[in-house]
């Protein structure tokens, strides 16, 4: 697990952005070959789609060939609804970038069975192959996607009851109505998130800095479902500074040298490619 602070939540998003930028721009993604990219809602990710549509209005990224799965989404309110998950990706992220609408996969909480859409939900990533590069959030209670405390870490995308802490945490998208929150929710499980072949997750704020240290400085633990993510050989997790609050001075310390020292490799192997290049341009001169 590595651990990124940067100074705010729009430092965070430009991070993770050019991050999955070069990711996608590495694997020169095609029809036949698209990147597989999970994806979550939330206040958390807005700072990185934000950045991610400049990129693309830069020309510097294109969403082309790129496949998205959802994390979640509501049960029982429709898709036009103003705050369901669908509505939430379009508007904040879809819409403004060049991704054919056919390549977006988000669950559907309106179908009449609901385990066969959590089935066939897996059985579309397991037909893309997995999914490349999960990138998510946490709620206050550690909880990833919707996998709320007590959820087990070998889940599969499945229908969960939402936590009444959650359903607090997101009666501010309701009108503050808390009756007005749905109740139930589809979401990939622990296990899917576990499976993908990298994962970012975004942590920002003061509210989320005991989750953060949970999830960072305590055991895997299924009441803190984020803490799985531990097990997980390529997780990345970037934070602002307000997030590390709970965090020990000395857990900071050791994440930021890592970052540094990294930088000094990278900066040493660049000297030396240099250097090679300089050298054989002096060898064909002379
Ligand atoms: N299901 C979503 C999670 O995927 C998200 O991580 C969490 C935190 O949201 P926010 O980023 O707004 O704090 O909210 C919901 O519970």
């Amino acid at each position: 697990m590595r651990l990124i602070v940067r100074e705010d939540p729009a430092a965070v998003g430009d991070y993770i952005a050019n991050y999955i930028a070069k990711r996608i721009n590495d694997f020169v993604p095609t029809a036949d070959k698209p990147f597989v990219l999970g994806l979550p809602t939330g206040s958390s990710p807005i700072p990185t789609y934000k950045a991610l549509i400049k990129l693309v209005k830069a020309e510097k990224l294109t969403f082309k060939h790129v496949v998205t799965f959802n994390m979640d989404e509501y049960v029982g309110i429709p898709r036009e609804h103003p705050e369901s998950y669908h509505t939430f990706m379009f508007r904040e992220f879809f819409s403004h970038i060049d991704i054919p609408p056919s390549q977006v996969n988000i669950l559907d909480g309106t179908v009449e069975d609901l385990v066969e859409e959590c089935n066939s939900y897996e059985e579309r990533i397991k037909a893309y192959g997995g999914i490349d590069l999960f990138l998510g959030g946490i709620g206050e209670d550690g909880h990833i996607a919707f996998n709320e405390p007590g959820s087990s870490l070998a889940s599969r995308t499945r229908i969960k009851t939402l936590a009444y802490d959650t359903i607090l945490a997101n009666a501010r998208f309701f009108k503050d109505d808390v009756s007005a929150v749905p109740r139930m929710a589809l979401t990939v499980g622990v296990a899917t998130i576990l499976d993908s072949r990298e994962v970012i997750i975004a942590v920002t704020g003061l509210r989320k800095a005991l989750a953060l240290s949970k999830g960072i400085e305590g055991g895997v633990n299924h009441l803190w479902t984020f803490s799985a993510l531990q097990l997980h050989p390529w997780a990345l997790i970037v934070v602002d500074e307000d997030a590390t609050s709970e965090l020990r001075v000395k857990t900071v310390k050791y994440f930021k040298s890592i970052e540094r020292v990294q930088d000094e490799v990278e900066r040493n192997q660049a000297q030396l490619k240099a250097n090679k290049i300089l050298l054989k341009q002096m060898a064909e001169l002379e």
